[in-house]
């Protein structure tokens, strides 16, 4: 037997405890949960019959268990971590492969920020209102690709696609050279609705599992010629990441504040009893420079109206559901949570590494993470969602077409 030990410091004390899918030298994917900097097995340490769920190599059968279950097991993994423990179901977080945590159904990218909202109005559309008549009335989203949602660590492929400037009389085919991120939180729905029904703003709690930090990587030069009318497509569906551990929304009950005043009031649908902004702290590197500081706690939409949008007009969801919160940006340009912001469309340079940067090159890494306060007066971490851009793919240029 063993115990435990927690470094002082540590984001992964015993009031975060997020779940995760691993893999060993010498055993397949099954749920962990993290505690300080080790991973504990669930199936082999609860050992009981209910544990079962956790020997599997997705998050959803447990969370399609529902919260009461969610309140349960986590009561039982605090009991379980915080006394001596089985030495063999335990793990060095170093030691471990992490899966993607959850097997994920539909995604929704929803663009949550009015900072955000506002500063990619100006970009994309100068000498128009910035915020579209209908931003301050619901959450806008669009439907993205959740087979290319991958975990943190998996490298990502410059995208080829179409892209014309504003000024060239046709589009060209070729590698984006306009590749970005949006730094964004990422909900995970546990348990779906039926369709024909729809989720209060009040309920948000019995549907969402937890959060994660998501990655909504975004080749700005295929997105602006593509998006009319009907909004992002390949711009954006070739890759989003996310990282390997889900924050129980149980562990967020400290970071739960009012979101900034909403006006015009939202229509009554979008309004609840319950707080549901979050007071999350994102950090974005680049190329190991923290470049961007976007605070979460200024997000116009919660995730909670999120979820009461989409399902208002009977849309059912269902458990792995993930829905982006939109690109994270704060007031000020540091808190800014994409390169199209911060360099404000390639026009003023970012450095990195002491070199004057604009959008992301190839062998570039990407890393963003979050902390949020916890219930033990310290904060909790999220980890990171961590990514290096590889060159685009050989061979995916259609025969005949030269690429620009
Ligand atoms: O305003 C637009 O046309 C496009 C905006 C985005 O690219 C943002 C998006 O994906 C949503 C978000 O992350 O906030
Ligand atoms: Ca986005
Ligand atoms: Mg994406």
């Amino acid at each position: 037997m063993t115990v435990i030990s927690i470094p002082a410091d540590s984001l992964f004390g015993i009031d975060n405890l997020p779940y995760g899918v691993f893999s060993t030298a010498d055993e397949g994917r099954r749920v962990g949960v993290r505690v300080g900097d080790s991973v504990v097995d669930l199936a082999k340490a609860l050992g009981d019959p209910e544990a079962a769920v956790f020997a599997q190599p997705t998050l959803n059968p447990f969370m399609a268990q529902g919260r009461d279950r969610w309140v349960a097991a986590r009561a039982q993994i605090t009991e379980l971590v915080s006394g001596e423990i089985d030495e063999e179901s335990v793990f060095a977080v170093d030691d471990v492969t992490m899966h993607l945590p959850i097997t994920v159904a539909d995604y929704v990218d929803f663009y949550a920020s009015e900072n955000h909202a506002t500063n990619l109005g100006k970009l994309l559309r100068p000498g128009s209102a910035p915020l579209m008549p209908n931003w301050k009335h619901l959450p806008v989203g669009y439907h993205g690709r959740s087979s290319t949602v991958v975990v943190s660590g998996t490298d990502i492929v410059r995208p080829c696609g179409q892209r014309k400037a504003p000024t060239a009389a046709a589009p060209t085919f070729g590698p984006s050279v306009r590749l970005d991120i949006e730094a964004e939180m990422g909900f995970i729905v546990g348990v779906g609705s039926s369709m024909g029904s729809s989720i209060t703003t009040d309920q948000f709690a019995e549907h969402c599992f937890g959060a994660v930090v998501l990655n909504d990587w975004s080749a700005r030069d295929i997105q602006a010629w593509e998006y009319v009318p009907l909004g992002p497509n390949l711009g954006k569906s070739f890759a989003t990441s996310i990282s390997p551990w889900v924050v129980p929304l149980q562990a967020l009950e400290a970071a739960r504040i009012d979101t900034p005043v909403q006006d015009p009031t939202p229509l009554p649908y979008l309004r609840g009893e319950e707080k549901w902004g979050l007071d999350i702290d994102l950090e974005v590197e680049w190329n190991g420079d923290v470049v961007s500081r976007p605070p979460y706690g200024q997000m116009y939409w919660s995730p909670a109206q999120m979820l009461a949008h989409i399902t208002v007009n009977g849309a059912a969801v269902s458990t792995g559901d993930l829905l982006g919160s939109g690109t994270v940006s704060g007031a000020r340009k540091d808190q800014w949570g994409a390169f199209i912001e911060l360099t404000w469309n390639g026009a003023e340079p970012v450095v990195v590494d002491g070199e004057p940067r604009m959008f992301i090159e190839d062998g570039d890494e990407i890393s963003i993470s979050a902390t949020a306060p916890g219930s033990g007066g310290g904060r909790i971490g999220f980890g990171e969602v961590r990514a290096r851009v590889l060159p685009a793919a050989g061979g995916t240029q259609p025969p005949g077409h030269a690429r620009a």
